[in-house]
């Protein structure tokens, strides 16, 4: 009985602490794994994530655990919450200790490295067809969310009973607003093309351009990112919700977005890696530019805003150099869909 859970968590870092939280506080026994045991015996003796959430107290059904095969057996859904670039190596870790009724979600919002695949084609070719699969998405910072404000959120999945079990297992009627959604491809991609738009705005930020231009990246960045979700068969009015606009405009605009901030660096003059370091957190934009230039270049996608982060994360462009590009291009009606 002790071993058993309603939902274990794989990560903890920021947003798998902030989601077991809030889990937890909704009354569901919720296991949290991290890879590192320093990390998780930390957080049994000080009932808090000092290291990414500090002075927010863990609920008492939250339990860390730092072995992973007693995380996986505790619980037959599984919130996946690492950073993209790992995601597939903790699949793998966890494959050969799945349950037979396993369902496996995620949080992770990006692309696979160097393939630009979304994460529900990397979870198909590590664990087969077997399991159930969903991903969360949309706009939650996670410090916000692990203090109780109101957030709301997307859910969609492979299956509708998950999707379901998922909404009831997160839904709180005074904190969190949880929406089913049928888009699983286009919940996944918003939460990949959001951080590079993140980043651009924060370059504009940076350089001291203003409002004006900020709101004209968000803008046009929906405009790419519904163009090629689109072209990878989502539908276009999910980019309308949470995981489009929403988290749009979250991360282009508010600093606690790690995408933002590391765009506000390099716009100030600061040099790739010195923003990351100081960031000290995932900046997923920084490999999910490569993955999602790549991606609409061989889609034939029109992605300019994209193309321009591309240059100056991996071309040794110049954020001025950027706005310039971006600025001196053709005229164009504003309801063409390419070019
Ligand atoms: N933070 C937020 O507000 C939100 C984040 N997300 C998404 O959630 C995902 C995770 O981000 P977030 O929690 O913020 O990132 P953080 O940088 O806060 O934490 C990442 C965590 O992943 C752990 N980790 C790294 N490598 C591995 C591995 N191989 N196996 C297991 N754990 C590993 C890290 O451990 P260590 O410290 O030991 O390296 C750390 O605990 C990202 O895709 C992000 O985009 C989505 C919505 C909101
Ligand atoms: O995805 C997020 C909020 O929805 C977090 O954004 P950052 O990764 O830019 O911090």
């Amino acid at each position: 009985m002790k071993n058993t859970a309603d939902i274990t968590v794989l990560g903890a870092g920021s947003y798998g602490t902030a989601l077991a939280i809030s889990l937890a506080s909704n009354g569901h026994r919720t296991l949290l794994w991290g890879h590192d045991p320093e990390h998780i015996e930390n957080l049994k003796r000080d009932r808090a994530n000092e290291a990414f959430l500090p002075g927010i107290t863990l609920p008492d059904l939250l339990v860390p655990e730092a072995d992973l095969a007693t995380a996986l057996a505790a619980s037959n859904n599984v919130l996946v919450v690492v950073p993209s670039h790992v995601f597939g190596l903790v699949l793998e870790q966890a494959k050969p200790l799945l349950r037979e009724d396993s369902r496996i979600v995620w949080a992770t919002k990006g692309l696979e490295p160097e393939t630009g695949r979304l994460l529900q084609e990397v979870a198909r070719e590590v664990l087969g067809d077997k399991y159930p699969l969903a991903v969360l998405s949309g706009p939650t910072f996670a410090k916000e969310l692990a203090a109780g404000m109101p957030t709301a959120i997307s859910v969609a999945g492979t299956d509708e009973s998950f999707t379901q079990d998922l909404v009831e297992l997160l839904h709180s009627s005074n904190r969190l607003r949880v929406y089913a959604n049928d888009d699983f491809t286009g919940l996944q991609l918003g939460g990949a093309v959001k951080n590079v738009i993140a980043i651009s705005a924060g370059m504009s930020d940076g350089i001291g351009f203003g409002a004006n231009a900020r709101t004209a990246l968000i803008t046009r960045g929906l405009v790419e990112l519904t163009r090629l979700g689109e072209a990878i068969g989502a539908q276009a009015s999910t980019f309308m919700g949470m995981a489009g606009l929403g988290d749009l405009v979250l991360t282009c605009t508010d600093n606690q977005s790690r995408n933002r901030r590391f765009g506000l660096a390099l716009g100030k003059g600061q040099g790739v890696e010195e923003a990351q370091v100081e960031i000290g957190q995932v900046v997923e934009g920084y490999r999910n530019t490569k993955e999602v230039y790549t991606l609409a270049k061989r889609l034939g996608v029109e992605m300019p805003i994209t193309e321009q982060v591309y240059k100056v994360l991996y071309q040794g462009g110049t954020p001025h150099e950027a706005a310039k590009s971006l600025l001196a291009r053709e005229k164009k009606s504003e309801t063409e869909d390419s070019e």
